[in-house]
């Protein structure tokens, strides 16, 4: 079996695990954290002792007369030999002396036992829970193992991106704690024990002292404390010792390797320093995984619903975002009446998702020959088997009558939901042009209806129209190379600010009483408000009697249109083709001939982004010497970072190949991209090439045997309907 085979898997076991445990690994991170200040503070404990002195025979003196019966449990140098804080069940005890004097000096401020408690914390939780720990350690050391796995080592300014940077470069060191955590459960390398000696009869601390005395300096004595099989240990800046009534015996050995490497001992501070560094890279995997997950589980979860808990809902199908536009509008008037709308795309409904509301208010473009939005298409499939008795729907459909099947795409959804069995409450009505009109009197028709009493309609549904100036005009392809389309560049400029995004469209009318014509913009008002980037190919045609012509309003820019010239027109947003709103987010972008026209504006806004992500351009025409529209663009992006990788197909050229063989070829990072980075994919072209390619993506997640045909299909249509492959098409 195939990693890619089990990845999913591996992904779901390493997320789950890691969110189940969370609360258990912060706690066993965060005492570790302050267990690996052990070996530090008792380090410049150990080396305060060796700098300063004790008087071993004042210490001596006074530690027997405090003593008395044995009642001091143990002692600790403090103020570099100069007190001894002793503990004692003993109230006139217990406290700290002054060793010269023989007086009580100025009591310590009572501490709590930080380390104590961290230990235990540590070890079970506070609750005798050992074996959750024991059981979490193992969890722990398989999602380190797991997780460089799942995705290569490639950075990006995320959360996430931050936690796989850190996960695979600091993996040596971080997958020290919990290696030696499941070793010393499993009993690997432990030390060999030296046997402890035993005294004949109980120490007390100042027999210990007398007895060790005669043997060892005690001059750098750090503490002392009654110890098992009735010894004394006594711990000094040279090492420690077991002290019974005859002699002072030196603890060699003990902790094991592995132990020692767990608790950060085996190199006394320096090795406690690095134990707080693997402790906060610990932390600090948790912490970014836990909130990338939360992150992520917000937004589909806002994706996926709509806003939840109206009583209406206004539905919208829409492929360059008019319908949507209206949608919005129709639910601010609707909310502006006091109702409670949802507001939700086709693409992110399912039929039974209509069933709780009083009403649906559906508005619905066309695109191609009457067909319905692309968005629209897994919804009105649904609709074959769903069953919509007691659904109530009024719906707006918005075209051009132009095209032949006017508002075919409306009639189209109409027609299915009726078949569904759900009930039109009020007659379609269809808009060409300007909707402002019938859309008042579409949406009061429908609440007279509803009975849902007067509904303010007169919020503003136009768009505002815009004047530019032709500023400059470059042709991109190359006549003397062969057989090119004839494409130019034309920049526009406006005297006012305006607000628009890469992939929006400007719409242009060529003459009164004829179609407008929809150019995708290539510029971005973040780096410039004024100026807008078309790719503009001249259009040709040519009649059945042998009559050919240039088509008007492609003429006008490339040719007619003199420089400095005006002409008029509307931005029209299209959200669903501008690049994420997150510009760390990958992108992948496909497009061929004059399809390339947003993405030197999506180059652009990535140029001028801090923290942009991976951006892969796969461009396709016909010859790469004659048309490699925005070749110069292309090249200084690659150049400056704005794009991280680039293939090109040119089909006349000799090996040259189509896209669609191109993705194919290289289907080993595309899937990486579409399934670990989660690419989100712009397919700009032909709508031929934009089904090759959705097919060549299904058959690339396919190919692995990951998924079975019907499933990646299923699965690029999915993310066709919820926007992770957005398409931008013309015939
Ligand atoms: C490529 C294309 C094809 C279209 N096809 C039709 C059509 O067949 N019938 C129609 O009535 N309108 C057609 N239209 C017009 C749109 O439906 C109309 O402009 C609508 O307002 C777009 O809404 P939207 O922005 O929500 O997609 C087409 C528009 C475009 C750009």
């Amino acid at each position: 079996m195939s990693l890619s085979a089990i990845k999913p898997l591996l992904i779901r076991l390493h997320r789950w695990a890691a969110l189940v445990l969370a609360p258990v690994f912060l706690l066993i991170i965060l005492s570790g954290t302050v267990l690996a200040f052990r070996p530090i503070v008792s380090g410049l404990a150990t080396a305060s002792a060796a700098a300063g002195a004790v008087d071993a025979t004042a210490l001596q003196q006074l530690i027997t007369r405090l003593d008395g019966g044995g009642g001091v449990t143990s002692i600790s140098v403090a103020n570099g030999g100069a007190a001894v804080d002793v503990a004692s069940g003993s109230a006139d005890v217990a406290g700290r002396w002054d060793v010269q004097a023989g007086t009580r000096a100025a009591a310590p401020t009572s501490s709590v036992d930080v380390f104590g408690i961290a230990e235990k914390l540590h070890k079970s939780l506070l609750l005798g829970l050992g074996f959750v720990v024991e059981a979490a350690s193992f969890v722990m050391l398989a999602i380190m193992i797991i997780g460089p796995f799942l995705s290569l080592l490639r950075f990006r300014n995320s959360l996430i991106g931050w936690h796989r940077a850190v996960g695979w470069c600091l993996l040596p060191l971080s997958i020290i704690a919990p290696l030696t955590a499941v070793m010393i459960v499993l009993g690997i390398g432990e030390g060999a024990r030296q046997p402890l000696p035993r005294a004949s009869q109980p120490v007390s601390i100042a027999q210990a002292l007398t007895v060790a005395g005669k043997d060892i300096d005690l001059a750098h004595l750090v503490s002392a404390r009654t110890f098992r099989g009735g010894t004394v240990l006594l711990q000094t800046a040279e090492g420690n010792y077991a002290v019974t009534d005859a002699k002072a015996v030196p603890l060699t050995g003990g902790k094991g390797l592995v132990q020692q490497i767990h608790e950060g001992t085996w190199a006394g501070a320096w090795s406690g320093a690095l134990n707080v560094v693997i402790s906060l890279v610990l932390l600090a995997l948790t912490v970014t995984g836990v909130l990338s997950w939360f992150r992520r589980f917000r937004r589909e979860r806002r994706a996926a619903l709509p806003a939840g808990g109206g009583d209406l809902l206004v539905a919208y199908a829409s492929q360059t975002g008019t319908a949507a536009r209206l949608a919005e509008a129709t639910a601010a008037s609707l909310r502006a009446s006091g109702l409670r709308p949802d507001v939700a795309s086709l693409a992110r409904l399912t039929p039974e998702a209509l069933k709780p509301y009083r009403a649906v208010l559906l508005l619905a473009a066309s695109t191609g020959e009457g067909d319905v939005p692309d968005s629209a298409l897994r919804f009105l499939r649904a609709l074959k088997t769903a069953s919509l008795a007691g659904v109530r729907f009024a719906m707006l459909g918005l075209g051009d009558r132009s095209y032949a099947h006017f508002c075919g795409g409306a009639e189209t959804l109409r027609t299915a939901l009726v078949g569904a069995g759900a009930a039109e409450i009020a007659p379609l009505v269809r808009v060409d042009g300007d909707p402002q009109a019938d859309w008042s009197r579409w949406l009061a028709g429908a609440a007279a209806r509803l009975g849902l009493g007067a509904v303010r309609t007169e919020a503003s549904v136009k768009d505002e129209g815009v004047r530019l100036r032709l500023a400059e005009r470059r042709r991109l392809d190359d006549p003397e190379a062969g057989d090119t389309q004839e494409t130019w560049a034309v920049t526009l400029e406006s005297e006012a600010k305006l607000a628009f995004r890469p992939g929006d469209l400007l719409r242009l009318k060529p003459g009164a009483g004829e179609r407008e014509r929809s150019y995708s913009i290539g510029s971005s008002s973040r780096v410039d408000p004024r100026r807008i980037e078309l790719t503009v190919r001249l259009h040709r045609w040519s009649d059945a009697d042998g009559r050919s012509g240039f088509g008007r309003m492609s003429a006008a820019l490339v040719r007619t249109l003199p420089l400095g010239g005006t002409i008029d027109g509307h931005i029209e947003a299209h959200p669903g083709f501008n690049p994420p709103g997150d510009p760390s987010w990958p992108i992948l972008m496909i497009a061929t001939g004059s399809g390339i026209a947003p993405f030197p504006g999506f180059l652009a806004e990535r140029r001028a982004s801090l923290r942009a992500g991976p951006a892969w351009l796969i461009f396709g025409n016909r010859l790469r010497g004659g048309d490699f529209l925005w070749k110069d663009r292309i090249e200084a992006a690659l150049g400056n970072g704005s794009l991280t990788r680039l293939d090109t197909a040119f089909s006349r050229d000799a090996g040259g190949g189509r896209i669609p063989a191109r993705l194919i070829a290289q289907a080993e990072p595309v899937r990486r991209w579409l399934l670990d980075d989660k690419a989100i994919v712009y397919i700009c072209g032909r709508r031929e090439m934009a089904r090759d390619v959705m097919r060549a993506l299904a058959a690339i997640l396919a190919a692995d045997g990951s998924h079975t045909e019907a499933a990646a299909e299923a699965l690029t249509e999915e993310w066709l309907a919820e926007g992770r492959i957005r398409i931008d098409a013309f015939d």
